[in-house]
């Protein structure tokens, strides 16, 4: 039973194609649009696919790009279905005031991070990053709990932000260095470890919770980047919303 999954996110859409709608099921094909141009994935890269027989997705981008991602769909005779974060689904328990305003891309990743957890051994406390246009660090207790995370601008808004509210900075891409000697260094460098920092604080504030040293896994486009710069051990894994979407379609559709 062949399974699309699609994360919509706030600059991409990215895609899989898997042979089943269930954790270790085999990649078909994958692809990834801005989100300019996803009205042509029906004429481009969807055209040759093997037809979906089940989909599911997460969206954070709005409705009016939700409909144009059900629009291209359209091709094929599947049912659009997408995650709506809730107050528990697929083992996590969700401690957010109010759960269905979580982010949906925030919750299925988090789902993924925690099977990932759970397939290598017993539970622990668990650190999730996920690093893209923003930059989200939440953290989940030894018993699935998600207790509440960061928001926090990627790298790319922090760079954009500072060349458009300051009279003099432009932003040439630097290197990371723990004393930056100038602008473009300074620059890359800042913004860096403003996010390394933020995931060590996250990382304190869990280990001062649960006594007990969390697992860290990062995802994102730009993970590898901040991979030098962490300041604990973790786990870089490729894509944790594709695998929170199979483990919630394998609950869904009894893959
Ligand atoms: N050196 C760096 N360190 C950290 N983050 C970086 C670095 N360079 C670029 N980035 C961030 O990585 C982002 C790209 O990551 P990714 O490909 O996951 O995002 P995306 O798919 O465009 O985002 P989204 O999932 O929100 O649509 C950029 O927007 C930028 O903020
Ligand atoms: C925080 C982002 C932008 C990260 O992609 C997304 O998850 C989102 O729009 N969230 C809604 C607000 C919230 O999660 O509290
Ligand atoms: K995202």
């Amino acid at each position: 039973m062949t399974f699309l999954a699609i994360d919509v996110g706030n600059t991409r859409l990215k895609w899989a194609l898997y042979d089943a709608p269930r954790p270790g099921a085999a990649l078909i094909a994958h692809g990834a649009e801005f989100l300019d141009h996803i009205d042509r994935l029906a004429e481009g890269s969807w055209e040759s696919l093997p037809h979906p027989e089940r989909m599911l997705g997460c969206v954070v981008a709005g409705d009016a790009v939700k409909r144009r991602v059900q629009e291209q769909m359209e091709i094929w005779d599947v049912t659009p279905s997408w995650v709506v974060s809730s107050a528990q689904e697929a083992g996590l328990t969700n401690g957010y005031d109010h759960p269905s305003r979580l982010g949906s891309d925030r919750w299925v990743a988090m789902i993924g991070a925690r099977h990932h957890v759970l397939a290598r051994g017993p539970a622990r406390p668990l650190v999730v990053v996920m690093v893209g246009t923003a930059v989200t660090v939440e953290c989940i207790d030894t018993e699935g709990r998600f207790m509440g995370g960061l928001i926090l601008p990627g790298h790319g808004i922090m760079l954009r932000a500072l060349e458009s509210g300051t009279a003099g900075l432009h932003v040439p891409t630097g290197e990371v260095r723990p004393f930056p000697t100038n602008t473009s260094d300074a620059l890359t460098s800042g913004g860096t470890y403003a996010i390394a920092g933020a995931v060590e604080r996250m990382y304190q504030h869990l280990l001062q919770h649960c006594g007990q040293e969390p697992a860290c896994i990062m995802t994102g486009g730009a993970g590898w980047k901040m991979a030098p710069s962490m300041t604990r051990p973790f786990e870089l894994v490729d894509n944790l919303i594709f695998d929170g979407l199979l483990e919630i379609a394998a609950q869904r559709f009894g893959g």
